[in-house]
């Protein structure tokens, strides 16, 4: 779409659709101060405002020829975007949190997300003073572009078993570098095909012919002069995936590379000149990329649900469609209550996940700020929160992000409707940094040590004191006797604990029964896995309305008290209806950001999506050359055969 149509598309217009306008009026609070209170703070606010104002005064971040181009291009573009952000960040000295703001107002739309995402944090948290003190400015100032190079086409989740070795040389003072086997090539990492001059590779350290583990390494992939790959390196694209063909996923192969022993990052452990491996920190310290991400993911889970949830509830007030009673006007779909039960848990869980992000992220600052000082004691619950929370967040943004596309019928399925981008970009949540079901498992390890401490009258970690009160024999029964109670947070949290309990301990109870019956701890382990992962997972009413079999099946709710849950559900979303609009208002999200022709701010969205429609590559000429070199020829023979069967 040529600028000028392109800036006439995002200027906001001043006819509102409306039902849309109609819906804004009767808002029950002030969106502004919610606004506020999502971003953080008024200043955050303001902040936001000028980064939109920033970013959005550059074409590139205004693209809206995006839907049809091609992969080539979409690369380009993210790494122009990137740059951007780059240039940005180093000539206004952004902090982490305005870069990360920055990059969510382009939709994390930019192909060497990882510098700023793994790269730049990788070295702060692996890396020993002295390498900090050297590798830190080339990141910060983008002469090294890097990436995370850890998973192997042959092991992503199992890390014990990578394959990549990096053997130490006495005589050269060097780590070979070697990709042993095709399945040890690495493959996935963001940025790595087209994009990075150097990774930070994950390998078997070999010394002496001892393996002393999985360790981190800084390798050189590409010339700094003409970012031709260096001797010794393979590397490329990974191919076209579902979306996010902005980011060059790449493979790695590497024969024989040569890095110098400086190369090793030394905060966990270092091999000495005359090739002793000394161990320092904890064991697990090198994985602490991995935590930090996952944190990030939980943010970026209620990032997209935002999206979705404001797309979804603004068509849903446009979209007038059938009616309840023959004769009358057509109906705004959000009054169905199917519709309600289809959009607003995506509503409700959003709110949900921006306090759970927030609450999870200080948990990791104050851990992490523990781990620099040497402190691990937390490290362990962080492990468990992270884990089970990135699993659960992710997971839930799946499923309702699809809801959200369901809810908006056919256009739900245009490109142009934003929707069906935002569900194939967070489809990998469920399995980046860390597959759902490994990481359930994760936290099911965590949450069975504190079960056999509870068991034992030990004290267990803060976020499952449950554990012990839920366990005494004089526990208080669920007071559930009216729609009233349903509302009441404490009785929901009591619910919640009760039915945890339930669930945790009869895992435990069926773990060591089998183990007691002989079989093998593993085979147990995974015998009973299911129930482990379900002892990880679960958020208020529609979360009871949806997992109703444990409720129902531990000693929890009676089916009556159940029942009433389930009205008081649809009763708070016929509530929730009436602020829906408001309540999406408040992410403030910028049209350009949120770039949906069904979610816009002003809700023209049929003529929105008919001006779109203008830029499909198809309707560059009048008549497409496809006719010209096949229909005519169809056409025609068609002709001739009518003809001549008239003549018959
Ligand atoms: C599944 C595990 C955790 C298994 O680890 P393991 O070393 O085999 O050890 P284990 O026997 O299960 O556990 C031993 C112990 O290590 C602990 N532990 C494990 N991981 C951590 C951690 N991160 N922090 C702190 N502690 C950790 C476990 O809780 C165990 O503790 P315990 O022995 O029970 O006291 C590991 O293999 C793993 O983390 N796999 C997932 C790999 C992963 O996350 N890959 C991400 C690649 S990067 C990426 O995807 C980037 C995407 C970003 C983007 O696209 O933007
Ligand atoms: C978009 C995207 C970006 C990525 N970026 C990076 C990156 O920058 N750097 C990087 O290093 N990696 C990256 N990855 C790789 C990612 O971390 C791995 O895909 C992930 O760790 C899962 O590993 P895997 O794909 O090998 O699946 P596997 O580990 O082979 O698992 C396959 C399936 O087997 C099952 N399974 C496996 N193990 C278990 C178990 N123990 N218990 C029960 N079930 C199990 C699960 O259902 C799992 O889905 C990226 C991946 C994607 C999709």
């Amino acid at each position: 779409m040529a600028a000028a149509n392109r800036d006439a598309f995002w200027a906001p217009s001043s006819k509102v659709n409306p039902d849309l306008a109609r819906e804004r009026e009767s808002a029950t609070f002030d969106v502004r101060e919610l606004t506020h209170i999502i971003d953080g703070s008024p200043d955050r606010t303001k902040r936001r405002k000028e980064l939109e104002n920033l970013l959005y005064s550059e074409p590139v971040f205004r693209d809206v020829g995006r839907l049809s181009m091609e992969r080539d291009e979409i690369y380009e573009q993210g790494v122009l975007k990137s740059i951007k952000l780059f240039e940005w960040s180093r000539k206004y000295k952004w902090d982490d949190d305005d870069f990360e703001l920055a990059s969510r107002l382009a939709n994390h739309d930019i192909s060497m997300s990882l510098q700023h995402a793994m790269f730049i944090p990788a070295i702060e948290r692996l890396a020993s003073d002295t390498q900090k003190a050297k590798w830190l400015p080339r990141a910060l100032h983008y002469e090294m572009i890097g990436t995370y190079a850890q998973t192997e086409l042959g092991h992503g989740t199992n890390l014990m078993e990578l394959e990549t070795t990096a053997t130490f040389d006495p005589e050269r003072n060097e780590f070979i570098m070697n990709s042993p086997t095709v399945t040890s090539m690495k493959w996935w990492p963001g940025a790595l095909g087209k994009s990075s001059n150097t990774a930070i590779v994950l390998a078997q350290l070999i010394v002496k012919g001892k393996n002393h583990g999985l360790h981190p390494f800084l390798v050189p992939l590409r010339s700094m002069e003409d970012h031709t790959p260096l001797p010794g390196i393979s590397v490329g694209d990974i191919g076209p995936k579902m979306a996010l063909n902005c980011i060059d996923n790449g493979f790695l192969i590497m024969k024989n590379v040569r890095i110098p022993r400086e190369n090793m990052f030394m905060k966990n452990a270092e091999v000495t000149r005359d090739g002793r491996f000394i161990s320092r920190g904890v064991d697990k310290a090198n994985y602490a990329t991995m935590v930090l991400v996952r944190v990030k993911i939980t943010r970026w889970a209620f990032e997209s649900l935002s999206d979705g949830a404001t797309t979804a509830v603004r068509y849903s007030v446009v979209r007038r469609q059938s009616s309840l009673k023959p004769g009358e006007r057509e109906l705004q779909v959000l009054d169905y209550q199917s519709q309600q039960y289809k959009v607003l848990p995506a509503l409700a869980a959003s709110y949900a996940f921006l306090m759970t992000n927030r609450s999870l992220h200080r948990l990791y600052d104050s851990v992490h700020a523990d781990i620099m000082a040497g402190n691990t004691k937390l490290l362990a619950e962080l492990h468990c929160q992270s884990s089970a929370l990135k699993a659960y967040m992710s997971e839930v943004v799946v499923q309702l992000l699809e809801l959200c596309r369901q809810a908006c019928g056919g256009h739900g399925y245009l490109a142009s409707s934003g929707i069906g981008l935002l569900c194939a970009s967070s489809a990998p949540l469920v399995t980046v940094e860390g597959e759902n079901s490994v990481l359930y498992q994760q936290a099911a390890r965590y949450l069975m040590k504190q079960v056999a401490k509870a068991v034992v009258g030990d004290p267990v970690a803060s976020g499952f004191q449950y554990l012990l009160t839920q366990s005494s024999s004089d526990r208080p029964d669920i007071r559930i006797q009216n729609l009233a109670d349903c509302g009441n947070l404490d009785t929901l949290l009591q619910v919640y604990q009760r039915m945890a309990f339930s669930v945790v301990t009869g895992a435990a109870r069926k773990l060591q029964m089998a183990i007691e019956s002989g079989v093998e701890q593993h085979v147990a382990w995974n015998n009973n896995m299911v129930s482990l992962i379900q002892a990880a997972r679960f958020y208020a009413l529609h979360g009871i309305a949806k997992e109703a079999g444990y409720f129902l099946a531990t000693p929890t709710l009676t089916p009556d008290q159940f029942e009433l849950v389930r009205a008081a559900e649809l009763q708070a979303m016929a509530k929730v209806r009436h602020d829906a609009v408001p309540l999406v208002d408040a992410f403030d999200l910028h049209d350009i950001c949120l770039h949906s022709a069904l979610g816009c701010y002003d809700g023209n969205v049929y003529e929105r999506l008919y001006a779109l429609a203008q830029t499909s590559s198809l309707n560059k000429t009048q008549v497409h050359p496809a006719y010209y070199k096949h229909i005519r020829g169809l056409v025609k023979d068609g002709q001739k055969q009518l003809r001549q069967q008239s003549k018959l």
